[in-house]
């Protein structure tokens, strides 16, 4: 079975052309071709699919062999793959996601993708909710972008030990399906910097819906502007929220790593 490892800041995939069909249990193989250590090593699966809604439909898995319902990394790296592979010729595409659809724009000279811009969708916002957690309290603003969200302001995202931390947060009764963790500080009203524990998956270098869902929380409470550039421990995403109810728009690379077979 041929594949193709791709990443965005470092938050990579494993790619499958599911256009003539796929592989059965996926679930499985995301597990195995994920690892690092017996397989290709990934933070995850996803298959680019046909859709009846727009140009491609997304379908992915994280590390562990659960569904994720969206990826901004992972979407812009759809977005190259598409294109690079021939699959289509135009640089505005919507794709479909478990979690709604999304356009995509392909950004880059002649016949390349060097980075694409996304949006998002909006997101949906609720209250803070104080919650207790690896022997701490934490206030934690849940925030779908299609998948869910739970955003912490700390003082130094640095210095947690997320390993520790993230699984009991993830996995707290109060969200029934998980929830990724953004650890968020602003340094100062256009900058966000921040590290992510995901759901199914550990801790990433990058997660495009997370500094999407960091940005959302910290307008809403008042500590940075619209217009940001999100840090990751990958690299840097732009990010503009034009308004409430409005679509985020994300800004970022996208990257091929290799191709290869894999046996199934
Ligand atoms: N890394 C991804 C998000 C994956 C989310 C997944 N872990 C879930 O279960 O929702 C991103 O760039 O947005």
């Amino acid at each position: 079975m041929h594949f193709t490892k791709m990443q965005g800041l470092g938050n990579d995939y494993i790619y499958l052309n599911g256009l003539d069909g796929l592989p059965a249990d996926l679930p499985a193989l995301a597990r195995r071709m994920s690892d690092r250590h017996f397989g290709v090593g990934a933070d995850g699966l996803i298959c680019i699919c046909a859709s009846s809604r727009g140009d491609f439909r997304m379908v992915m898995y994280n590390a562990d062999g659960s569904r994720g319902e969206m990826c901004g990394n992972g979407i812009r790296c759809l977005g190259k793959y598409v294109f690079d592979h021939g699959l289509t010729r135009r640089r505005a595409l919507t794709i479909e996601t478990d979690g709604g659809l999304r356009t995509l724009e392909l950004l880059g000279n002649g016949g390349t993708v060097s980075a694409v811009r996304v949006h998002m969708g909006a997101p949906i916002l609720e209250e803070p909710l104080p919650l207790e957690s690896g022997g701490a309290l934490w206030q934690v603003t849940p925030v779908s972008m299609g998948n869910p969200h739970g955003v912490v302001f700390v003082e130094d995202p640095d210095a947690l030990d997320l390993a520790r931390l993230g699984p009991p947060l993830e996995r707290h009764p109060v969200f029934p399906r998980g929830i990724n963790v953004e650890f968020v500080t602003c340094p100062d009203r256009n900058t966000l910097r921040l590290r992510v524990w995901e759901r199914g998956s550990g801790e990433t270098l990058a997660c495009g819906t997370g500094a999407c869902a960091a940005l959302a929380a910290a307008v809403r409470q008042g500590r940075a502007e619209r217009q940001v550039v999100a840090g990751l421990p990958g690299g840097k995403l732009e990010l503009f929220w034009p308004d409430d109810g409005q679509e985020m728009v994300m800004t970022g690379p996208a990257e091929t790593v290799f191709e290869g077979e894999y046996p199934v």
